[in-house]
């Protein structure tokens, strides 16, 4: 019932009878009438939208549902593979007859045309879909409905995407649209409100992906496109900050070895630096610029971006790559990363040697990755230098006759990096943020030379609250809607400390609205966090459709270097989960702490990006001035285990006599060599063993996962084992809601096992595997795979509600699952599975994780025994 209330209020019906600006909401039932209305030039699509209707409430699922029909099949494509870009999945089909064509969302037919004239429908349109996009991210879109004759989508999809002021629809109609019945000229487009928040490169992508796009955008009108967009571009980096200081940026980089560039946030480090390198000539014989950054979402929109700025696709001259993601080519020259990832290449490339220069972005994040990359690249560059330097005292031997020069400044190439056997050209390396400790960096690097990069394109004004307040979730709330309601447009962006308190939030924003008049109800939530899988997190980055406002629910994944079009305030409410590690009791716990300067900078630093913004920090100003200047390195709060592993791969033998930035406690170290070592990683000369220790380090896994399904090969319960760790890998599958906790626990009942908690996780994952098989063996075999996807999708969500289990936690588990497979398939374990021989796969849990042992006491608590 719930699920059908939800539908009635997303209802909307723009018929001919109405004036366009009379969007009524209607219930399902009140719908009907409505349509009955309709005269015959519908298309006959009222028997097809009542059909559905009926079907969806008979069988009592909440769907919600978008369907256009549109009458031109080009148009049809070209707005069918933006919007799978997208991830929404269209369907793409014939309707009713076969000279006119259905777009449909979602597996059903929902749709009309406007019969509107002197309107641009194509706007209303794409206002509905985008709101479909971006009003529910989990999948599900608003039901909306469109009616009307003909329109042209394609000119609507172009102002959207290259900003009206650029794109004049009239002359592109008048070229290239003449069958368009109704005006999508420049009065229209003029008159909308439409904001350019789309990635050009989705419509690059669109166009070079499908050879039937080329039936829709010519090559000349493809050339005009990206001729118009590339001017906007083109100024919007002249008026960046950093642009006027291009030059002595590559003097620079020119003159020192290592440089350490400090500027405002928004200045433009990130995308242009790399940008004047290149066409600086930083780029010899195929050498590539790598950029890294902290977190995945960043590498992959920034990427979107200079993709864009360079107007080329991406994976060409430039492109990302992450884990399990890589969009680059032979051709790359700049290519950004997240630092785990240039970590993993040091493996198999410890002198880095594809690489001229390496920008280690927001350095002032001091992950436990960047920490160790820094060290690792310290000592590349001096091997590399000392390769020049062998290399010439080779040459000079021959040239004059034997005599050797001594060099200085190779002698303490670090030993890991054995004697190079070929020249490399030198490393640069330039380390950015706009809130690092300059001083602390200078000196690592030896008095390293340090810029700054003066001034910011736009004003944030910052806001503090009088008092401090005692609930910051509840002020975060009240922040919302009084800027909802009180603030002219634009975009908010929350930080929260993790997903549950993101969907909590989303959950109180919602209710809050239906308490709202009806016309200050268009607010739209979209939640952000590292566990949501990638194509969700992109839909952040959506825009909101005319006259509604997006909130984004961001954990600190969108502080650093992301800029998310169209956000102009934000929420810092001051706090922060970090992880938290006591090396005696060996345990890692996440705590909420207060952010420091360096964060709450960043976070201002979102507002303010394509126009000036306001942040509204949620403590009182002397509260500010308390926080720690930066943030306290991550390497000096966490278990080193994952850390040591990787640095032994890497050849590093002394772990406590490597070069770290600031070194971790020598307790740490030794706790996390302790625990390598039990786990027969390490040999007793403390070195990888083999092939445990290596197999270990090549699975991008905790080492006591890794170990668990090395093990697990053993004793025939791979499968089992690779379920268990990426159902563990994930937050948490179950969910509790208070008002429906009884119904919760008879819930998980169903999958409990006697045998613990680790068969339950495997019951549930493999409920939901039988589950979509049996619907598979249903469907039969249907030609449209990705149909199938989709309703499986809902499927799925529908009886993870029923079962109290957070289907995205399900689906980032399956996402897990198939790559940690693949990694294991690579390695060439054996895979079996022990059936219903449980006793073999406990075995094998208690063989790997009995570092987490407790003895059970007898009034049911656990206790661990420490020795110090
Ligand atoms: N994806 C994008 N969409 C729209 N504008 C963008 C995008 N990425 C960057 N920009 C524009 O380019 C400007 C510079 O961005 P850039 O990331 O290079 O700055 P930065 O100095 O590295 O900032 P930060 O220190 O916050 O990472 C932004 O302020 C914004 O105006």
């Amino acid at each position: 019932m719930c699920g059908i209330a939800l539908i009635v209020h997303r209802l909307i019906i723009i018929h001919s009878h109405n004036p366009p600006e009379a969007l009524v909401s209607l219930s399902v039932d009140d719908l009907k009438p409505a349509l009955r209305r309709r005269g015959p030039d519908s298309l006959g699509s009222k028997k097809v939208i009542l059909q559905h209707h009926n079907k969806n409430l008979s069988s009592g699922e909440d769907r919600e549902l978008v369907s256009v029909v549109i009458e031109d099949v080009g148009e049809l494509q070209f707005i069918g593979a933006t919007l799978q870009l997208r991830g929404l999945n269209p369907i793409i089909q014939p309707f009713i007859d076969s000279s006119r064509n259905a777009l449909i969302y979602d597996g059903e037919i929902l749709g009309g045309i406007h019969e509107e004239s002197g309107r641009n429908d194509g706007e209303v349109a794409m206002q509905t879909l985008a709101k479909c996009c971006s009003c529910d991210p989990d999948g599900h879109g608003g039901t909306c409905y469109i009616a009307g004759h003909g329109f042209s989508i394609v000119p609507t999809v172009l102002s959207m995407i290259l900003g009206r002021d650029a794109f004049n629809g009239a002359e592109w109609s008048q070229k290239h649209n003449t069958n368009s019945k109704t005006k999508t000229g420049p009065q229209a487009l003029q008159s909308t409100s439409l904001r350019r928040r789309c990635y050009f490169q989705e419509l690059i992508e669109v166009i070079t992906s499908s050879s039937s796009i080329f039936e829709i955008l010519a090559e000349t009108e493809v050339k005009y496109v990206l001729q118009c967009r590339r001017e906007i571009l083109k100024k919007q980096r002249e008026s960046l900050p950093i642009a006027s200081v291009k030059e002595r940026l590559v003097q620079e980089v020119k003159n020192h070895d290592v440089l350490i560039i400090v500027g405002e946030t928004g200045s433009g480090k990130t995308t242009q630096l790399p940008q004047f390198l290149f066409n600086a000539g930083f780029c010899p014989n195929g050498k590539v610029i790598g950029i890294t950054q902290p977190r995945r979402v960043a590498a992959v929109t920034v990427a979107k971006r200079v993709a864009e700025e360079c107007g080329v696709e991406l994976g060409l001259k430039v492109g990302y790559s992450i884990r399990f993601d890589d969009k680059t080519s032979s051709s790359t020259r700049i290519k950004y990363m997240t630092d785990g990832l240039l970590l993993r290449e040091a493996l198999l490339d410890p002198y880095l040697s594809r690489y001229s220069v390496i920008i280690v972005d927001e350095a002032h994040e001091r992950t436990v990755h960047t920490d160790v990359l820094l060290g690792l690249l310290k000592n590349v560059q001096r091997a590399r230098l000392k390769s020049v330097i062998d290399h010439a005292v080779v040459n000079n031997k021959k040239a004059s006759n034997g005599i050797t020069k001594e060099n200085e400044k190779g002698a303490e190439c670090t030993n890991f990096l054995k004697q190079c056997q070929r020249k490399f050209p030198p490393l640069k390396l330039i380390i950015m943020s706009a809130s690092l400790d300059a001083r602390l960096f200078s000196e690592y690097f030896g008095g390293a030379r340090a810029v700054h990069v003066e001034g910011r394109q736009h004003h944030v004004d910052i806001f503090y609250t009088l008092h401090a307040e005692t609930d910051y979730v509840d002020a975060a709330l009240i922040t919302i809607f009084q800027i909802h309601l009180e603030e002219g447009p634009g975009d908010i962006l929350v930080f929260l400390t993790g997903q549950e308190e993101i969907e909590g939030v989303e959950r109180l924003v919602q209710e809050q609205l239906q308490k709202l008049p009806e016309e200050s109800r268009k607010l739209l939530t979209a939640p952000i966090f590292s566990s949501l899988p990638s194509e969700q997190q992109m839909r952040v980055f959506m825009p909101a459709p005319a006259g509604h406002r997006k909130v984004i629910l961001a954990t600190n994944i969108a502080e650093t270097s992301v800029t998310i079009p169209g956000v102009k305030y934000v929420i810092d409410p001051g706090f922060i989960k970090a992880r938290s590690y006591d090396p005696v009791k060996g345990m890692e716990s996440l705590i909420i702490i207060p952010t420091s300067k360096a964060q709450a900078l960043q976070r201002s630093g979102r507002a303010g990006r394509e126009g000036p913004g306001k942040c509204f920090r949620l403590y009182p100003e002397s509260e500010f001035e308390k926080l720690e200047d930066s943030t306290k390195p991550e390497i000096k709060r966490c278990n080193l285990s994952n850390v040591i592993l990787q640095l032994k791969a890497l050849g590093v033998d002394d772990i406590i006599g490597f070069d770290f930035l600031e070194k971790p406690s020598r307790a740490a170290i030794q706790k996390s060599l302790e625990e390598l070592f039990l786990l027969g990683a390490l040999t007793d000369d403390c070195k990888l063993s083999d092939p445990v220790g290596h197999q270990m380090a090549r699975l991008p896994l905790d080492p006591i996962y890794s170990k668990a399904l090395i093990l697990a090969s053993q004793f025939n319960c791979l499968e089992e084992m690779l379920i268990a760790v990426s159902m563990l890998s994930v937050e948490s599958i179950f969910y509790n809601p208070r008002e429906k906790s009884e119904e919760a626990k008879t819930a998980k009942k169903c999958f409990a096992s006697p045998d613990g908690d680790h068969l339950t996780l495997i019951n549930v994952y493999r409920a939901a595997g039988e589950l979509l098989q049996k619907r598979r063996m249903e469907l039969g075999i249907e030609k449209n795979e990705k149909n199938i996807k989709g309703k499986n999708e809902k499927i799925l969500r529908k009886w993870c509600r029923e079962n109290f289990i957070n289907s995205r936690s399900l689906r980032h588990a399956c996402d897990i699952h198939s790559q940690i497979r693949g990694h294991v398939e690579q390695m060439g374990l054996p895979i079996s599975s022990c059936g219903d021989d449980t006793l073999q796969f406990r075995r094998c849990l208690a063989a790997s994780f009995f570092l987490n042992a407790a003895l059970k006491q007898p009034e049911g608590t656990y206790r661990v025994e420490v020795l110090v």
